[in-house]
């Protein structure tokens, strides 16, 4: 079994009368990916700061491989890398020579901090621009220097706030690599963001956070089988459904919800294996089907389920 890596412990912060996180406790493995998300002011930036030791927690502890995680530099904080949401780089320097003044931070010198830099530049795919000055780098490009930077001194955990905000799309897809590959190296990621789709893309767990408490911390498959529908089943039929029809439905076994619309129906399923008989039973009652689809419930209702409110406005 895996051992714990870190272990955050009941960590509370107030920003004068604000309590911005309220006794978030969670852990993460050795070599696991966790996800933390939360709408915007839920408390994520302000947890990460506090695991890094950027930032003092007003009670609660962070331990960090045995190590408790305080003031001044430790041990502890060299095992972890921080991608914050901006990084101020030097807009005069190439990009090698930016992660040389990183590295140097670090304490790390000559071959040894050369190697270094042109590994972590190899592994975020900006080998060929190493020479270009980050001001001529795309907003995804800048991104991933920043990971690059942080990957500098080796770390075994890797913690990215918001990695793809401002990011075009296929940027975020040469992150998601990245991080794929930092994953399979063994590395333990935490990464923030507000896009259920994007934690579940590669987290083994998941940590939602609102108003600076934890509602959830589970796998992903454990908060699927949280929603009442696992599985939607969508019908354009030829005629609107009647009241009769719509309750026979609701009455069905697997079925969790009905909504018509027009001649839409919109028909939530505990699971899509329920979906044959349902759309059997339909026929049965001479409904003509005019189209019919089936689709995995997204995860993103899971907010909605918890707290009432989506995600993002
Ligand atoms: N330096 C600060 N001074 C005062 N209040 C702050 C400060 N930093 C954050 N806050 C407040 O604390 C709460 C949590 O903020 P935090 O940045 O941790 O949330 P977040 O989940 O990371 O949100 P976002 O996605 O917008 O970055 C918010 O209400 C925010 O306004």
């Amino acid at each position: 079994m895996a051992s714990v890596l870190l272990s955050v412990n009941q960590v509370s912060k107030s920003y004068g009368a604000r309590k911005a996180v309220d006794g978030v406790s969670f852990q993460v493995q050795q070599g696991q990916t966790v996800g933390l998300i939360g709408p915007n002011g839920a408390g994520k930036s302000t947890t990460v700061g506090m695991i890094c030791g950027l930032l003092r927690s007003d009670s609660g502890g962070i331990v960090m491989d045995g190590e408790a995680i305080g003031q001044g530099p430790s041990e502890a904080k060299r095992k972890i890398g921080f991608v914050p949401q901006d990084l101020a780089l030097y807009e005069d320097l190439s990009s090698l020579e930016n992660l040389k003044l990183f590295g140097a931070l670090y304490g790390l010198k000559g071959a040894l901090l050369k190697q270094r830099c042109e590994q972590a530049l190899a592994l975020v795919n900006l080998a060929d621009r190493a020479h270009d000055k980050p001001s001529t780098y795309s907003g995804g490009m800048k991104r991933r220097l920043n990971i690059a930077a942080a990957l500098l001194h080796d770390p075994q955990m890797l913690i990215l706030d918001e990695p793809t905000v401002g990011v075009d799309p296929q940027s975020r897809n040469a992150i998601f690599d990245t991080l794929e590959t930092l994953k399979a190296q063994g590395r333990s990621l935490i990464y923030t963001s507000h896009y259920m789709e994007e934690v579940e893309r590669l987290a083994d767990h998941i940590v939602i956070i609102d108003h600076g408490k934890v509602l959830a911390d589970e796998t992903p498959a454990a908060l699927y089988h949280r929603l009442p529908a696992q599985a939607a089943l969508r019908a354009e039929l030829a005629a609107a459904p009647s009241a009769a029809l719509l309750s026979g439905l609701r009455a069905l076994p697997g079925v969790t919800g009905v909504q018509g619309e027009g001649n839409a129906l919109d028909i939530g399923l505990a699971d899509a294996t329920h979906a044959p008989a349902t759309l059997a039973w339909l026929v049965e009652q001479g409904v003509t089907l005019l189209h019919f689809a089936t689709a995995k419930t997204s995860l993103e209702n899971i907010f909605l389920n918890l707290t009432g409110r989506s995600l993002r406005d």
